[in-house]
């Protein structure tokens, strides 16, 4: 068994579209990003390629290579569980806390485990998705961005 830690931050930016866990957000501004930017999902990469030792998101699919621009992350996170697939790990659980002062991200908690537990083929009740504020302090608590903290769990 391994664990492992992801940690992203993306700007708030107008005219882009807010996606976390893959759900679409109602929402003023989106992230910005060379993907869609769900920092949510890359947080998530980050904790299981970190888990298996096998470096970080960035080095999997550059940001200077233009086949993932707008890239849906739904599809990088499925080709990370190939990746760490390839070395036979397996996905035990996943620990998803999202960084947010606004919007409410409460009535799409759901939606974003089913999303993730589909994604990492594995029952929903191996996938935690939270959310909190920072109380206003910090970029996150005047609405310059949000942050992503995952821890994961693999087995071989
Ligand atoms: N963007 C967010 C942030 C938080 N929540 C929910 O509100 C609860 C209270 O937030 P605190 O920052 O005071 O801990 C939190 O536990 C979440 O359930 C949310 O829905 N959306
Ligand atoms: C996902 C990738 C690739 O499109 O780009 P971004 O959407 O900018 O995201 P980031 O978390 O900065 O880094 C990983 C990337 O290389």
């Amino acid at each position: 068994m391994r664990s492992g830690l992801g940690y992203d931050v993306h700007a708030f930016a107008e005219g882009r579209k807010l996606i976390l866990c893959g759900v679409e957000i109602p929402h003023e501004k989106g992230l910005l990003g060379h993907s869609d930017a769900d920092v949510a999902l890359h947080a998530l990469a980050d904790a299981l390629l970190g888990a298996a030792a096998m470096r970080d998101i960035g080095y999997h699919f550059p940001d200077n290579d233009q086949s993932y621009a707008g890239a849906d992350s739904r599809v990088l996170l499925r080709r990370v569980v190939e990746i760490i697939g390839a070395e036979r790990y397996s996905v035990s659980n996943v620990d998803i806390t999202i960084i947010a002062q606004a919007p409410k991200l409460s009535p799409c908690i759901e939606q974003m485990r089913r999303n993730v537990a589909e994604d990492l083929g594995v029952d929903i009740d191996r996938v935690s998705v939270k959310a909190t504020t920072t109380e206003r302090l910090g970029f996150t608590g005047r609405k310059e961005g949000i942050a992503a903290m995952v821890t994961a769990l693999i087995v071989r």
